[in-house]
């Protein structure tokens, strides 16, 4: 997992300098039309997927399983699974094509400028190593910190990311935590080396809503605080509609809808984000249409 990787290289970082503020005009990450096909029978899985991320941005995609949102996710953080490519358009980072990245210059940018949270988070952790040794081990190779200064940020992380009594977590097993704990220490790993882009993908969806509820919190606080932009991928638009400044619908590898998030949810033009928006209603989920973010209250 690109989260926890542990392989450095030295002196490479994208665009974004140690303490230099963000611009926050300046895109973090581009995808213009992007377009991904299966090489193993030449299908074209993902038509053309375009969004600018600026700093403290969150674009968040929403649609059907199999729509395309986390293989867009995989092509933005250079891990499309074997025989996938991108073959149209264009990805940059810090307007840097990732096209013309070698490995090793993306082993320099996942953590530091590109990070992500995927579902199952217990998938992504060694379960024999203590949850804290391996955020501890991610800022010792990632910020370049010494054993003892990297086990201190690692705690400060865990409490970050409002685990109590972080300095007992650190030390614990991932089969001695909650799923939504495990969840904070994989964002807790994610965060540790102040990425300026942070990938969530369907990161709340295992669980419940209360922990659901305070991640995402923590996600709206961690760019309020740092500026960092996110996507967010979800089926559920509650989670949308707390967190987007812009959403993407996706059917079928392509986007049918894109706007602002208050625009979009409360006037869907398409008639398929009409039918999600329909069956998040038919389910209860009334909730997600936050009356602030109708674009007709603003008046
Ligand atoms: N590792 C893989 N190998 C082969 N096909 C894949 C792989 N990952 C995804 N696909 C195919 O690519 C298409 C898009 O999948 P993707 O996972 O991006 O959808 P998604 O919108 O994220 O769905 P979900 O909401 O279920 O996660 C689907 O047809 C899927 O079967």
């Amino acid at each position: 997992m690109a989260t926890l990787s542990t392989n450095r290289v030295p002196g490479e970082t994208l665009g974004h300098g140690p303490g230099a503020p963000p611009d926050p005009r300046s895109p973090v990450l581009s995808l213009r039309d992007v377009r991904i096909s299966d090489q193993a029978d030449g299908r074209e899985i993902v038509h053309g997927v375009s969004f600018t991320l600026t700093p403290g941005k969150v674009v968040g995609i929403v649609g059907e399983s199999g729509s395309g949102k986390t293989i867009t996710c995989r092509a933005a953080l250079g891990i499309l699974p074997a025989h996938f490519e991108v073959t149209g358009g264009s990805i940059e980072i810090h307007g840097t094509d990732i096209a013309e990245l070698s490995p090793a210059r993306w082993t320099a940018l996942h953590g530091l400028t590109i990070s992500a949270v995927f579902q199952d988070p217990a998938s992504y952790l060694n379960p024999s190593i203590p949850v804290g040794a391996q955020v501890a081990e991610v800022v010792r190779v990632k910020k370049r910190l010494g054993r003892g200064a990297a086990r201190r940020r690692a705690v400060e992380l865990l409490r970050a990311v409002h685990l109590r009594e972080a300095d007992l977590v650190y030390g614990q097993y991932p089969h001695e935590l909650s799923g939504g704990m495990l969840q904070r220490v994989l964002i807790a790993a994610a965060i540790a080396a102040d990425p300026r882009i942070l990938i969530a993908d369907e990161a709340t969806t295992a669980l419940d809503v209360t922990v659901q509820a305070e991640i995402l919190d923590l996600l709206a606080d961690l760019r309020e605080r740092t500026g960092m932009a996110l996507v967010v991928v979800s089926h559920d638009l509650a989670v949308v509609a707390q967190l987007c400044d812009e959403v993407l619908v996706m059917r079928q590898g392509e986007v049918v809808e894109h706007g602002p998030t208050g625009r979009v949810l409360h006037a869907p033009r398409h008639e398929y984000t009409q039918l999600l928006i329909a069956e998040h209603e038919r389910y209860g989920l009334e909730k997600f249409l936050d009356p602030k973010l109708d674009p007709k209250e603003e008046a």
